[in-house]
């Protein structure tokens, strides 16, 4: 069953309960955190995610774009995060292994995400232990850019080593996805979506949802 998980990246910050509101038909809701330094951006920090918390059932999606995440997993944890994507670039692979750790001590879902520079194999040494793993169809940093297609092949690549060792994993896709690129990112293997702006975009965001899934 293919998950949209939309980005609030995308939502009116003014108005984010509402924005929140008007996709309760999602299956989870994306929150993308980002220090200025992982990426060139500025975004949502932990009090919002305490925020967001108070104001939605929704599961929260939380994609850490961060250095050294493993300094904020139990703050995040804490302020009502469902599950957390750690970049594998973000950090040296023992400090990634802590992170995980520290999911798991938490009680939060794991995923680790790869920039579009990353091989699928870099996802095997932690593979077995994850909920899902998050590939970006986009440099991260910024919601509405076009999608990268050559990141279809990663998308594919991955789906193979998930059906391989760990059938359970989840696995997400993120960055340019709309009603034109999500059937052909569910032909290359992914079964989580995450849009922003094709959703928030659209006069009618539930429409968009169901449109995504395909329904
Ligand atoms: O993580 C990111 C961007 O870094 C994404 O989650 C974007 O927010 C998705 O936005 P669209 O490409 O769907 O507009
Ligand atoms: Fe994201």
């Amino acid at each position: 069953m293919i998950k949209i998980s939309p980005s609030i990246l995308s939502a009116d910050f003014v108005n984010l309960e509402r924005d929140i509101a008007r996709v309760s038909s999602a299956d989870m809701l994306h929150v993308d955190v980002m220090d200025g330094c992982f990426v060139p951006n500025l975004t949502i920090g932990v009090p919002v995610v305490q925020s967001i918390r108070k104001c939605t059932d929704l599961f929260l999606d939380v994609h850490l774009m961060i250095d050294k995440p493993v300094r904020y997993v139990e703050a995040f944890a804490q302020a009502g995060a469902d599950l957390l994507s750690v970049h594998l670039e973000a950090d040296h692979p023992t400090r990634i292994r802590e992170a995980l750790r520290q999911m798991d001590r938490c009680g939060v879902k794991k995923a680790v995400a790869l920039r579009p520079i990353t091989k699928a194999e870099a996802v095997l040494p932690y593979l077995e232990e994850l909920d899902l793993v998050l590939v970006m169809t986009v440099e991260p940093g910024f919601g509405g850019q076009a999608f990268l297609e050559e990141q279809l092949e990663t998308v594919s690549q991955v789906r193979a080593l998930i059906d391989r060792y760990h059938p359970a994993c989840r696995l997400e896709v993120d960055g340019g996805v709309n009603a034109k690129t999500a059937p052909r990112v569910v032909a290359a293997g992914a079964d989580t979506l995450v849009a922003g702006s094709a959703v928030y975009g659209a006069a009618d965001p539930a429409a968009a949802i169901a449109a995504l899934r395909g329904e």
